[in-house]
């Protein structure tokens, strides 16, 4: 059948290489401390923050939040600012020539914006038409998740997206568009519960190909 090819580890270093040369890389000041260090310095300044709040941290259920937080930015909510936590991808050699559109529609998106640190929440579709290879399906959800997995702007993260998916399946052939509710707009500042944010990145024959487009496009409404 088709040919496995391996994952390559050093592919999340790569695609931050790739992304700085794009234009579309993440502002990051690289950082000698392990993962222990940064939980630990993140948890005394939080617990500053929530002294400085006027909140008696020993209250047993308010004691261990600094830690809590620091264990959940570093683990969980920013884990994608670490190249090491890019997605296994496995893509396959097109041998059976599909040449058609692939599309995953309703991809979760939990991210945070940049600005504010509060959820960015909603959805990601993704197609590419294959070239040479074909990506293992959930590898497109990791991928999303990976880049969710950082502060962002929906913008950047809808770019860095398609980037990565052009750069392992070796096309343009990428589209990609998100849409989401970013809660600095809903729980704060103008407080509009009902507006969300459409972003997208359209390349090679999505662009360029009005059916190609128009069949992606008419595929989301339905
Ligand atoms: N383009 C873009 N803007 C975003 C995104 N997430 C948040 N923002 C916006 O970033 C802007 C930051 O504006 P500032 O004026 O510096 O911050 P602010 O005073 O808190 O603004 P308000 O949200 O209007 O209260 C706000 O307009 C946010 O809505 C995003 O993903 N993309
Ligand atoms: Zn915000």
């Amino acid at each position: 059948m088709s040919t496995l090819q391996k994952n390559n580890p050093t592919l999340g270093l790569e695609l931050e290489e790739f992304l700085k040369q794009q234009g579309q890389n993440t502002p990051l000041k690289p950082s000698s401390m392990s993962d222990a260090q940064k939980i630990k310095k993140i948890a005394s300044h939080f617990k500053e923050i929530m002294e400085t709040l006027g909140l008696d941290l020993s209250d047993d259920s308010l004691h261990d939040s600094p830690n809590r937080v620091a264990k959940m930015y570093v683990n969980e909510l920013f884990c994608g600012l670490n190249p090491a936590h890019f997605p296994k991808c496995t893509t396959i050699d097109n041998k059976i020539n599909y040449d058609e559109m692939v599309l995953v529609r309703d991809i979760k998106v939990m991210s945070n914006c940049e600005h504010h640190f509060v959820t960015i929440d909603g959805f990601a579709h993704v197609a590419y038409i294959p070239n040479g290879k074909v990506l293992g399906l959930s590898k497109i959800n990791r991928i999303v998740n990976y880049f969710s997995r950082r502060p962002q702007v929906q913008e950047r993260l809808n770019h860095q997206i398609f980037h990565a998916l052009s750069y392992i399946l070796d096309t343009q052939d990428v589209a990609v568009v998100i849409d989401a509710t970013h809660y600095c707009v809903k729980a704060r500042g103008v407080e509009d519960s009902s507006s969300h944010t459409y972003t997208s990145k359209l390349g090679g024959k999505f662009k360029s190909n009005p059916a190609t487009r128009s069949e992606f496009l008419s595929l989301l409404k339905n």
